[in-house]
Formats: C-alpha cells, sequence, structure tokens
C-alpha cells in the first residue's frame, strides 16, 4: 500500500488546531481509527496564525502524543490529522467545508461572546467574499460554500469551555448569516446540527512543555493521562466511533459541563489568579501552597452545595482534580490559564453565585475569593485585564462581570471581606 493510501480519507475539519484539538478530538480519532472500520480523516486548520500549519505539514502532519502521569511517560504516534491549513487558506477550508460530515472547533472561549460590531465587520467580508477573520465568520462562510455546492447535513461540534457551547455556537452563526443571507440562515437552521460537548484533558501550551525528553519530535504535544469527552447531539452524516476511546453520547450533556467547568476550570481560574498573586508559576505549585489549596476547597464547598450530583460523586470528583492538579510533571503554566479570566470567571463562577442566591443561600466566600483574586492580580499588573479603580477595586471588578450582582448589597459586603483578605496576599 503507498503511504497517501494508508492515510484516512478526510470527513472531518477542526478549526483551532492548538495543543488541546492534536491531544483530544484527534486522539479520539485516532483511536477509533486504530480499531479498522470507515476511517475518518481530520483536515485540520489553524485559527489565527499560520505556524502549527506549516509545523505539521512539513511532517505529514503525524506527531507524538506524549501522555505524561504523575510518574513516567507513554509516546504514541497520532496519524488522525491528514492535512494541516492556514486558516485564513480560504480556498482549502472551502473545500473541506462542501464535503466532511463532521467540523469541530476549539477557538477559545472570548469567540463566543460578539457584539454587533463585529457581526457586522464579519458581514461586510462575507458580502464582498473575502474569508473573514474570525471564526464565527469563517464558519458562516464555509457553511455558504456547502450550501451553494449542494452540500448535505452535517454536524459541528464545539469542544470549548462553555455551558451550552453547541447552542450558544448556533445563536452566533445564525446571527450572522442572518445578516448575509435568508436563505443561507434557513439551510443553516434545517442542515446544520449544533453538538454541545463537555471535553476534558489538562494540555498545557506546547511551548511550557519544553523541552520533552520522551521525544524529539517539534510537534509532540503533552497531555495528561485522563481524558474524557461528552456529546450531546445528532450526527446526520455519522461520525467516528469515538466511544471506543471512552467518549459518550447523552442526551443533556449540561450537567457534565457544570461540574466540570465549576469544579477543574473554576478552579484553575482561581489557581492561576491566586497562585500568581503568591509568586507561582504552575498549577503544581500552587497545589502546594496550602493557602491556594484552602481557597481551592472553599471554592469547590460552594460549587457543590449547588451542583446536580450527589455528594459522594462531587467528592469523588474532588479527588480526581486534585490529584490532577497535584501532577507536578505536567508544567501547566498559570499565566495561560489566567488569559481572559474576565470570560472565564462569567461563565464559571458568576453562574455559581447566582444559582446560590436563586436557592436562598448566600452568594459564596469561595467563588467571591475568586473574582477578589483576579481583581487583586489586575490591579496588581500581574495579570492583564480591565483598568480598575484603586477603591473598592473588587466590588468594580464585579460590577463589569455581573452589574446586577455587584448591586446586591449583602454581595458586596462578602466580596469585600475576601478581597480584604488577600491584602498582603503575594509571598
Ligand atoms: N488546553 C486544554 O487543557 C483544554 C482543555 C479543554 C478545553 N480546551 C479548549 O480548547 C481551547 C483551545 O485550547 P488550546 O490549549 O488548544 O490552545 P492553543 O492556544 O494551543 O490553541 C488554540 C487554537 O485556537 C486558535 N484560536 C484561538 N482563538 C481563536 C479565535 N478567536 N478564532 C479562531 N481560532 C482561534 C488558535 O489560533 C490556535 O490554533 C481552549 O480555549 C478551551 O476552550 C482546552
Ligand atoms: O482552556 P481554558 O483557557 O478555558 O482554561 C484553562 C484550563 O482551565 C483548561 O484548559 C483545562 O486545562 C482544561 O479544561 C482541562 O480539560
Amino acid at each position: 500500500m503507498t503511504e497517501a493510501a494508508e492515510r484516512a480519507p478526510v470527513r472531518i475539519a477542526h478549526l483551532g488546531v492548538g495543543a488541546f484539538h492534536r491531544a483530544h478530538q484527534a486522539w479520539y480519532t485516532e483511536v477509533a481509527n486504530r480499531a479498522g472500520g470507515e476511517r475518518w480523516g481530520i483536515s485540520a486548520f489553524t485559527g489565527r496564525r499560520p505556524d502549527a500549519a506549516l509545523a505539521l505539514a512539513a511532517q505529514d502532519c503525524r506527531y507524538d502524543l506524549v501522555v505524561r502521569g504523575a510518574e513516567g511517560d507513554t509516546v504514541e504516534q497520532i496519524a488522525a490529522i491528514v492535512e494541516a491549513h492556514d486558516g485564513g487558506d480560504a480556498t482549502a477550508w472551502r473545500d473541506a467545508l462542501r464535503t466532511v460530515a463532521v467540523v469541530t472547533v476549539t477557538i477559545t472561549e472570548p469567540a463566543y461572546h460578539r457584539d454587533d460590531e463585529q457581526r457586522s465587520a464579519d458581514a461586510v467580508s462575507l458580502a464582498s467574499g473575502d474569508l473573514p477573520e474570525s471564526a464565527m465568520g469563517r464558519i458562516v462562510d464555509g457553511l455558504r460554500a456547502r450550501h451553494e455546492a449542494g452540500g448535505g447535513p452535517l454536524a459541528i461540534v464545539s469542544c470549548d469551555n462553555l455551558d451550552g457551547n453547541g447552542e450558544l455556537l448556533r445563536h452566533e452563526v445564525l446571527a450572522l448569516a442572518a445578516l448575509v443571507d435568508p436563505d443561507l440562515t434557513a439551510w443553516i437552521d434545517d442542515q446544520v446540527s449544533f453538538v454541545s460537548s463537555m471535553v476534558d484533558r489538562i494540555t498545557p501550551a506546547a511551548v511550557d512543555a519544553l523541552p520533552i525528553e520522551a521525544t524529539d519530535d517539534p510537534c509532540a504535544v503533552v497531555t495528561e493521562p485522563a481524558s474524557a469527552w461528552v456529546l450531546a447531539g445528532e450526527f446526520p452524516a455519522g461520525r467516528p466511533n469515538w466511544e471506543l476511546a471512552g467518549a459518550q453520547l447523552v442526551d443533556d450533556v449540561t450537567p457534565f459541563e457544570k461540574r466540570k467547568l465549576w469544579l477543574l476550570n473554576a478552579g484553575h481560574t482561581l489557581l492561576a489568579n491566586l497562585g500568581i498573586l503568591r509568586g507561582h508559576t504552575t498549577v503544581a505549585e500552587a497545589m502546594a501552597d496550602p493557602v491556594c489549596r484552602h481557597a481551592l476547597e472553599k471554592l469547590w464547598d460552594d460549587a457543590a452545595a449547588v451542583l446536580p450530583f450527589e455528594q459522594g460523586e462531587i467528592d469523588r470528583q474532588r479527588d480526581i482534580v486534585t490529584q490532577r492538579f497535584e501532577n507536578a510533571r505536567i508544567r501547566h503554566a498559570l499565566a495561560q490559564i489566567a488569559g481572559d479570566s474576565d470570560v472565564k470567571l462569567r461563565v464559571r463562577v458568576i453562574p455559581v453565585i447566582e444559582e446560590r442566591l436563586r436557592g436562598g443561600k448566600d452568594a459564596g466566600a469561595g467563588e467571591l475569593a475568586a473574582v477578589a483574586a483576579w481583581t487583586t492580580a489586575v490591579s496588581a499588573g500581574l495579570v492583564a485585564g480591565p483598568d480598575l479603580p484603586d477603591e473598592d477595586t473588587a466590588v468594580a471588578g464585579l460590577a463589569l462581570l455581573a452589574p446586577s450582582l455587584a448591586a446586591d448589597e449583602s454581595v458586596r459586603a462578602l466580596l469585600r471581606v475576601a478581597a480584604d483578605a488577600l491584602k498582603g496576599a503575594p509571598v
């Protein structure tokens, strides 16, 4: 068999070929392909810069996945990505979107929260036939190419850390399409299935994992042994048998998303801001600091009170996440995790506070400490963020995240206590 014939045919397009896609969706697809039967190849597109596509293409898109446990490494070669392209390559993108059965995306959380100005700019590009720069613009452009080519239904799977990510994606795609072409909007509404998914596998930015002793592959990705993928939605044109790698197809992904976002991701956001304030650089270092550990437990206590799971299951998850965070062989940089903290707090911490208040509880000192850690780190110039006043800084920060909460005197009082406790936090 020739080298070309060995590769799986392209049936999936991915937007945002960062470290996580290569450790997660590409690995699930690889495991499914290895089992035999129908094989699925991925045509991968970068989001912002072409670098990752150039590097992957230069080595036939094969790369080593280094699975780094607390005790040692194992290395697997991944071949599920069969093409890699600069995301700005309109021809390749439209060609892929005309034919694939599945599109997966890792486009980061801010890509889902857009204003009218961003949508209008994309609409202008789409009207002129240019490929927009934004992820939403590119998705609408690709769907238009498929519609014009008479293509059939397909599934788009969101793999970003957001509650209801498929529905959010659907909403944004339809809002943009409506500015461009009513026929296209109706076609998308009818033919495109937006799948929500909870994705999990701690995968630091490739640059933070260097040097990787286990391999000399310049495109290697380091990840942890644990992984999860829970999906809800239809796949009208089929999909790989991702269950072979442990994926779960469920009717409602919401409880799984909440559990992961409110424990693991909210915990990461807290540890990132508080850990940086206390002079740490990685998650494992922050976990070794009793002050950070205590804050994490308080945050989890607050979330546990409103999570839709039995206490025993929540405790089990907390133990698992604790062990994963303590894996010092994974150098997960707090600076990377602290990026876009405002967006992340809005979707991981604010909903917990709101849920607690709805249930007649207080706002949660542990959750508010995550807000206070962020505002303190931002005003100290240690984390990028908005300009905040010197007086009542935490309340001003909360007003940006959730104005109605900042207007509540009982919330403000608890937040001020959390902010005062952080004074002198830097080591
Ligand atoms: N790294 C993890 O541990 C992890 C785990 C679960 C989920 N995720 C999700 O995956 C996303 C990507 O993580 P990563 O570690 O691969 O990051 P990364 O920085 O390695 O790669 C991100 C990729 O997305 C592209 N991108 C970023 N913003 C974009 C935008 N607005 N539009 C289009 N493309 C964009 C980048 O160019 C890059 O190709 C995260 O934001 C998160 O939502 C990551
Ligand atoms: O990816 P982000 O930027 O949403 O959040 C940073 C980390 O919390 C995140 O990447 C986790 O490592 C991941 O969600 C684990 O599955």
